[in-house]
């Protein structure tokens, strides 16, 4: 991934979440230390027979897009293809090192799994995850996502709208982070787009004339290995990288809703911005009903006359 920028801040480490909404590395909570025993034997004995997504990717990169919006974009293509098989396919397939052919699993955690898994599952320090979750007063937890990647595999920087504990149980992962008033170097896709939330920008070719203020982007930059937890604030951009050398990765997240907004402070702040931003963009793209004209009409609007 090419340095895109002269000097990332380091990701702090720390025991615990901070009230102030900024990602850290979370050492020694054994959020997930039940599970530190997972590796893709285990796995497969234990995880049992139903179904898991599967991603693959020509590239090694995994830009997540939105099935439910490919209608509203007739020319898009998927950069990805995904497919269920059972946790045991997965890994044969992983093993035959078929280096043309990128794969990723990433299945929310389901009552399919094996009682020993469920024992594991039910074993995560939960007591270190709620009091994380009353401490920045986050909703409930919303879903556990088991990823298992193969070496080198890259999720593209994008940003999601739940809070996010993410545990790393196995392998190395490189993560970049945004803070959400980085948006406009970002340049995400549309609202109504299928890639919803992700970055135009190819970091590894960055387009300066179509992106310039890509240049300007400054971030932060941690490498996460096993027993760590990583706190991934919402709308924080996030890009990922199963890092080359140690083996396949293994990590569980666990998503929680937003805090509730109890009394709004201005000024705002810049992920309440993105927020307002998504509202108005759905607003106008269901009242327009013309998505390829709304980057026009947008754009007539704030230079506040027809061009
Ligand atoms: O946990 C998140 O927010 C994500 O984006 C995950 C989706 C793929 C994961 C990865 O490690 O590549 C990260
Ligand atoms: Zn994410």
């Amino acid at each position: 991934m090419r340095r895109y920028q002269e000097k990332a801040t380091i990701i702090p480490k720390r025991l615990e979440t901070s009230q102030s909404q900024q990602p850290v590395i979370i050492t020694g909570s054994d959020l997930v230390g039940s599970a530190y025993h997972w590796n893709l034997d285990y796995l497969c004995a234990h995880l049992g027979y139903g179904l898991y997504t599967v991603y693959s990717s020509t590239s090694g990169k995994f830009k997540y897009y939105d099935e439910k919006k490919v209608p509203n974009v007739p020319s898009f293509k998927p950069p990805t293809s995904h497919t269920d098989m059972t946790f045991q396919d997965f890994v044969s397939i992983l093993r035959q090192k078929n280096d043309s052919k990128w794969i990723y699993l990433q299945q929310p955690l389901n009552d399919t799994v094996g009682p020993r898994i469920e024992m594991d599952f039910k074993g995560f320090n939960w007591d270190f995850a709620y009091r994380q979750m009353k401490k920045n007063r986050w909703g409930p937890l919303t879903s556990n996502l088991l990823l298992v990647g193969m070496e080198g595999v890259i999720t593209p920087a994008h940003y999601d709208e739940q809070e996010n504990l993410f545990a790393q149980i196995q392998g190395y992962k490189r993560f970049l982070l945004f803070h959400p008033d980085q948006f406009e170097c970002l340049y995400p896709y549309p609202i109504f787009h299928p890639h919803d939330r992700q970055s135009q920008v190819d970091f590894d070719e960055p387009d300066l004339k179509k992106f310039p203020l890509f240049s300007k982007l400054k971030g932060y930059e941690g490498i996460v290995g096993p027993k760590d937890v990583l706190y991934i604030p919402m709308y924080w951009w996030h890009q990922v990288e199963s890092l080359q050398g140690h083996g396949e990765t293994i990590s569980c997240t666990f998503w929680f809703k937003a805090a509730p907004t109890e009394k709004v402070v201005y000024p705002l702040n810049a992920g309440q911005k993105v927020a307002i931003m998504r509202n108005i963009e759905k607003m106008i793209a269901d009242t327009l009903k013309d998505n390829k004209n709304m980057p026009h009409f947008m754009k007539t609007m704030v230079q506040g006359s027809a061009d």
